[in-house]
């Protein structure tokens, strides 16, 4: 579009529409060329007058001629001749009178004649009448000079002819001056009309230019949308919106700032690309997005529309800019939540697949990795070895530093592991101390073997954990796909097999499973469903065990022991099924019947003369919870009728530091029921001696172990000595469990123990047989007595 300088012209205000003026002009056109008609009709009348004129007076030529033949030759008496003649003189008559004065002759409707034709058509007027009187006299037969006549019609007929032919020459030459004249007028005309054309057509581009402007200006004021033209990189022009966008004065702006004053450096290149494809015409129109600067140095957002123009015969830049801050800013935050969206899923994915604490791969990701391991090593016909590691000692690590350092021990497990294994294997952990590796592509069994030994070895070394020095111990239990399995499942439950054998050979071992352990497994399958039977079918029974008070000298009371009469395998111990009892939460069943029983047995002893009795019952780990054996207790003793102080818990050392601090308002209020505590198995486990004072317990029961270092050999009892020592200091009865001969049974009764069991005082025995044995003892000391 080309125009005048935008930046000085005035809005037109109350003007016709460019529509009006256009529309009149074009009426203008119309008007001329209507008139252009009608002056080409008037010219075209005036040349057939002329033609018509001529074509009359040739016709008075031929009938002059005509008349004097027919007067020649009237002699011979043709037929009618006397009409004709009188026809062709009326004819002449009529045509020169037409010519003369104007009228019609010949169907031609004749102008009046010029001064110059009139005086032409005068002479010949002469002529002719002089002509007629001599073509009368010829033609009356009365005449006496007829023949002279006639001579005489011969003799004027060529000049009539020649005054004729005159007339017709001067209606032919003003007939060319007629032509010569209108032609003239054509062209002035047309000269006219190609000038109004001209006027008409610059006046109507002048407002049409005007009105554009106008319009432009209308619109580029009220714009809300920034609206600028640029000219070799200076505004030329800004509207309102513009100057206001970027913060200027609109005078200031187009006076003083600079195109690239409103881009920030980074985005120069950019604009300057836009704006030379724009002038070099290699693209009409762009259209980007970009930062800009404003009158502070604040940044905003804009989105440029631009195309090029031509102003005053120059080429520049026009715009449109619109501030896009408020969009950019939801799409950001859209980009943001979106992110944070995929961070959420990434982190959701990732949690789902890893495990919290360590950081490896859980059970889930375990799973698709040795899924995939599989089907590579079926194609490429080559082995899987999966690893499962348990920590052998982990529980009692965790009970004794407390669950902060159990996870941080954890953790470099977890490190220690991943860095003893290649990249292309998977270290998972399944939860607790057990830890999966995943190792695909083994060539030879050899190879798991390797890696596990390596593990052994690496594991073996201590771990700091909070400034002490930590040592734990594995057991490794390898499976193989496609030896061991040939699907996820199966290779995952028999690397648990393996373990659970690794774990039975003593401890941090490696073994590999085998089929056998198959038939373990199944066996112990079916022993879950027989135990299950048993304690409906009545199958269990206890034995038990006195203990021989020292200072009396007498059995003062007996740890009930669970049996099970098996139908096929006879009497079956409980080291057998408990922890199978307890893996399957049945010892909680049988734990009570265990209780039930124990304390009926000894209230039927005692109601049956045996009074004073007390009876120990163990405890497992699993039954430590409060809100099952606090009221199993109570009802128990309340349906036995048994007092409280009659009945001892067991609780081994191991599984009540397996949550001490659980433990302790346990144990207290099981101590405010009235009953006694024990502490099992003392010295196998971690019990801090903050924790022995913060039990309400009444007796330590001394590990068998330390009993029989006893004149071993080994520290010839240095340890029971000072156990027994403390135990004492903490105002603690002592019974020593184990006692096999009469020098430990001595050497316990001269260092203060309270209580011994063992073989040596009696091995589990039915209730019969210890009813037996309390009777005698009672009656040998009655009989001591009297
Ligand atoms: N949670 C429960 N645990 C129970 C119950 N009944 C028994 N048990 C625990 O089973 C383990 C094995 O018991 P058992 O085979 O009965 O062995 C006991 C004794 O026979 C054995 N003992 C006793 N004196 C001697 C001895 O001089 N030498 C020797 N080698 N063994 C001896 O010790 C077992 C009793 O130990 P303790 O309980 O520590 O006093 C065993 O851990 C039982 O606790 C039950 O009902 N619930």
């Amino acid at each position: 579009m080309a125009t005048t300088a935008i930046p000085g012209a005035e809005p037109v205000k109350g003007r016709a529409t460019p529509g009006a003026k256009v529309g009149a002009a074009y009426l203008l056109v119309c008007a001329l060329a209507a008139g252009n008609l009608l002056l080409a009709h008037g010219m075209v009348r005036e040349q057939n007058g002329v033609a018509e004129s001529v074509s009359v007076a040739g016709r008075l030529r031929m009938l002059s001629q005509k008349i004097a033949f027919e007067t020649a030759y009237h002699r011979l008496a043709p037929p009618g001749w006397r009409e004709r003649l009188r026809q062709s003189r009326a004819d002449y008559q009529a045509s020169l009178d037409a010519l003369s004065g104007g009228g019609s002759a010949f169907g031609h409707r004749l102008r009046r004649p010029s001064a110059a034709l009139a005086e032409r058509l005068a002479g010949l007027r002469v002529e002719w009448r002089l002509f007629g009187a001599d073509v009368d006299l010829a033609t009356d037969p009365a005449a006496a000079d007829a023949a002279g006549a006639l001579h005489r019609v011969a003799a004027r007929a060529p000049a009539l002819l020649e005054r004729a032919e005159g007339v017709v020459a001067r209606m032919a030459a003003e007939a060319g001056a007629s032509q010569e004249r209108a032609l003239r007028q054509m062209y002035a005309v047309l000269a006219a009309d190609m000038l109004l054309l001209a006027l008409a057509w610059r006046l109507t581009r002048r407002k049409l230019v005007r009105a554009a402007e106008s319009t432009f200006r209308s619109l580029a004021d009220n714009s809300v949308v920034g609206v600028y033209i640029a000219e070799d990189a200076r505004f030329r022009f800004v509207n309102p919106k513009m100057a206001e966008l970027f913060g200027y004065d609109r005078a200031e702006m187009m006076r003083s700032v600079g195109v690239f004053d409103i881009v920030p450096e980074e985005a120069h290149g950019l604009v300057l690309h836009h704006m030379r494809r724009r002038l070099s015409g290699e693209v009409s129109e762009v259209s980007y997005e970009r930062q800009a600067r404003r009158k502070d140095g604040t940044l905003f957002d804009i989105e440029v529309f631009g195309s090029r123009m031509a102003l005053d015969g120059k080429a520049v830049t026009i715009g449109v800019i619109l501030d896009v801050s408020e969009r950019k800013r939801v799409e950001r935050a859209a980009l943001r939540a979106e992110e944070a969206n995929r961070a959420y899923a990434r982190q959701l994915e990732y949690n789902a697949n890893h495990d919290a604490l360590t950081g490896l791969a859980n059970r889930n990701l375990l799973g698709d990795r040795l899924r995939g391991a599989i089907a590579a090593a079926r194609r490429n016909g080559k082995m899987v070895a999966v690893l499962l590691h348990d920590l052998d000692n982990f529980k009692v690590i965790n009970d004794s530093l407390g669950h902060a350092a159990g996870d941080l021990l954890l953790a470099n497990v977890a490190r220690c592991m991943n860095e003893a294994v290649r990249e292309s294997d998977t270290v998972a952990r399944l939860g607790g101390d057990e830890f999966v590796i995943v190792m695909p592509d083994v060539a030879r069994p050899e190879d798991a073997v390797a890696v596990a030994e390596k593990l052994l070895q690496v594991l073996s070394q201590p771990f700091v954990i909070e400034g002490q020095k930590v040592y734990v111990r594995t057991s490794i239990g390898i499976s193989l796909y496609p030896r061991d399995g040939a699907d996820e499942q199966t290779l995952m439950k028999n690397v648990d097999l393996a373990m659970y054998r690794a774990k039975q050979q003593g401890r941090g071992r490696l073994s590999f499973y085998t089929e056998e352990m198959n038939s373990a497994n199944r066996a112990r399958q079916r022993m879950e469903v027989e135990l299950h039977n048993a304690l409906e079918r009545g199958e269990f029974l206890l034995h038990y065990q006195p203990k021989l008070d020292t200072r009396g000298g007498r059995v003062t009371g007996a740890e009930a022991l669970l049996r099970w009469q098996h139908p096929r395998r006879g009497m079956v111990g409980p080291a057998d099924f408990i922890p199978l009892a307890e893996e399957t939460g049945l010892i909680t069943l049988i734990g009570a019947w265990v209780l039930r029983e124990a304390c009926r047995q000894t209230r039927c002893w005692q109601l049956a003369g045996l009074p004073g009795l007390s009876m120990a019952v163990n405890l497992s780990a699993c039954q430590l919870q409060r809100d099952e054996l606090l009221p199993l207790v109570r009802e128990v003793l309340r349906e036995s009728g048994l007092a409280p102080e009659c009945l001892e818990l067991e609780i081994t050392e191991t599984a009540i530091m397996r949550d001490a601090e659980e433990a302790v308002p346990l144990l207290v209020e099981l101590k405010a029921v009235g009953v006694r505590l024990s502490l099992d198995d003392f010295g196998t486990g971690y019990s801090s001696l903050n924790y022995l004072r913060r039990f309400p317990l009444d007796s330590l029961k001394i590990d068998r172990t330390f009993v029989s270092e006893i004149h071993s050999g080994m520290n010839e009892g240095t340890i029971i000595t000072a156990m027994i020592a403390m135990a004492r200091g903490m105002k603690l009865r002592v019974i020593a469990e184990g006692v096999e001969s009469e020098e430990q049974a001595e050497f316990l009764r001269a260092h203060d123990c309270h209580e011994l069991q063992g073989y040596h005082i009696g091995r589990p025995m039915p209730a019969a047989a210890l009813e037996a044995l309390l009777r005698a003892q009672r009656a040998a000391f009655e009989l001591t007595a009297s």
